[in-house]
Formats: C-alpha cells, structure tokens, sequence
C-alpha cells in the first residue's frame, strides 16, 4: 500500500477535478476511477467573485480525501497564504504546492517553491510539491520538509506523456525512499502504465481524463493502467537490449542432414 505522510493510500491514481464538462461526469469520473485522493484549486473554483460553495460540498461529498492546490500562484507569499485558506475551506493539512513560473509552459518557479515549502513545512503542512525533474529542487524540497515529490512529465495540460524518461529514471534512482508521484503531463493511459513501469508511486492527472471525449470510460482506463504498470515494475521488467535474443533454445534441436 503507498503511504504518503502517516496515510495509507490504496489507489495509486490521483485525480484532478478542473475542466468536466460538468459536476455529474466529474463525480462518475472519481467514482468510476476508484481513486483514494482528488485535488481541488482553490484559487480557481473562487475566481470572478465566485465562492466555491457549492463546489466544494459536492467535493468534499465524494467520500475520498481531497488534497487542495494551490494552481494559479506566482509568488511563495500567494502560495502560502492560498494554502491556508484551503486548510480552513477542507480542515485539512495537506497541500499540493504549485508555484509557477512562466506562463506557457506553467513550468513551476522553483525558488519560489522552495521558499514556500520550507514555510509550510514549518507551519506543520503536509506538502505535495509540483516541482521539475531537476535532482537538486528535489534535494532542497526534502530539505525544506517535504516528505513527496512530485515531478511533472509534461507540462501541465499538454498531454505529452513522458518527454525526458531518462531524467524520470534517474529521478527514481536518486530518490529510492521518497514517495514520488509523476504529476502533470500525461495524457494517455500507456503513459501513466509507463511510468509505473519505471517505479514511480502514483501519477496524478487531470486533463487526460476531464478533457476525454468519455471521461468517465477514460477513467476507467487510466485505473487499469496504474495497476498494470505497478504490477509490471513489481514482476521486474527486461531491460531492451541492443541485439536479438533467440526465444526457442539451439540446443537439442533435430538435426536433419
Ligand atoms: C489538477 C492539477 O493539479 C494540475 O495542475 C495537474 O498538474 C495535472 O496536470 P494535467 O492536467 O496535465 O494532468
């Protein structure tokens, strides 16, 4: 079972729940993806004076743990303030934390993440960091307090799927203990089986679902692909190999001349 935090996890899948084309098919779409854990943008679900309200009774009316972000902000100070108006709308202490940089990629700015990891950590959050493949980030945000990382592979909303696997393997070996999850970027199911291959935790995507042209199918999908992937990296894959390897055995074979 993933354990992230002191929380055990039964679902490797997390989902986001942006952009359906309506609450109903969102809320078939969690169920139908058998999902533990969906987040929710604060920033996004107030914007242009709404509140949110009823939103975030029908989220929290899902029966699965919600895990707020804090997509939209620029600046630590945004973050952090963000993430304390979500621990008062969710009663909860977990955050996933998106900090970004530059708007055509939505690449994170990772001093700013840095920055308000190290303050949220301090202030007893549990933080989920939206953060790039870089070793280092990864290395200052445990040193800030996270115990997650969250490594896009795309930019979000691209539905890319993996662009640098080399970067996402190295990635896993650089950090064997720490939970990781691939957050951002996928869009395909073979993609997320793919990188459960590589031994990540969990993924965690929105856009491939929502934006399917049968979301709740589509969910359906990617929580096969989870599973398939973590039981392909479990059983231990082959490594590709440069030359062929003969599948039926020379020896012993019958000789006719
Ligand atoms: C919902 C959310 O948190 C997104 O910011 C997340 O990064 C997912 O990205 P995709 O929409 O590319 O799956």
């Amino acid at each position: 079972m993933l354990k992230l935090y002191d929380t055990d996890i039964e679902s490797r899948l997390l989902l986001g729940t942006a952009r359906y084309p309506s609450p109903e098919i969102l809320r078939q779409a969690v169920l139908a993806s058998r999902t533990g854990i969906v987040t929710v943008s604060l920033r996004r679900e107030m914007a242009g004076g709404r509140t949110g309200g009823a939103f975030f009774s029908m989220i929290r009316d899902l029966g699965v743990r919600v895990l707020p972000n804090t997509a939209g902000c620029h600046t630590a100070r945004e973050a952090v303030l963000t993430a304390h108006m979500a621990r008062e709308v969710f009663a909860t202490d977990w955050i996933k934390l998106e900090v970004i940089g530059h708007h055509d990629t939505l690449q994170p700015d990772v001093f700013e993440l840095v920055e308000a990891a190290r303050i949220l950590c301090a202030e007893g959050f549990r933080v989920f960091p939206y953060t790039t493949e870089d070793l280092g980030v990864g290395e200052r945000l445990l040193e800030a307090g996270c115990q997650v990382l969250m490594p896009w592979c795309a930019p979000i909303g691209s539905a890319m799927g993996p662009v640098n696997i080399g970067a996402l393997r190295s990635y896993r070996a650089h950090f064997p203990e720490v939970p990781l999850i691939v957050d951002a970027g996928i869009g395909r199911p073979s993609h997320a089986a793919a990188v459960m291959e590589l031994g990540f935790d969990a993924v965690l995507l929105n856009t491939a679902v929502a934006g399917a042209g049968d979301p709740v199918a589509m969910a359906v999908a990617f929580a096969g692909a989870v599973e398939a992937g973590r039981a392909a990296c479990l059983a231990g894959p082959l490594e590709p190999r440069d030359m062929a390897v003969p599948s039926t055995p020379v020896i012993g074979k019958a000789v006719f001349s």
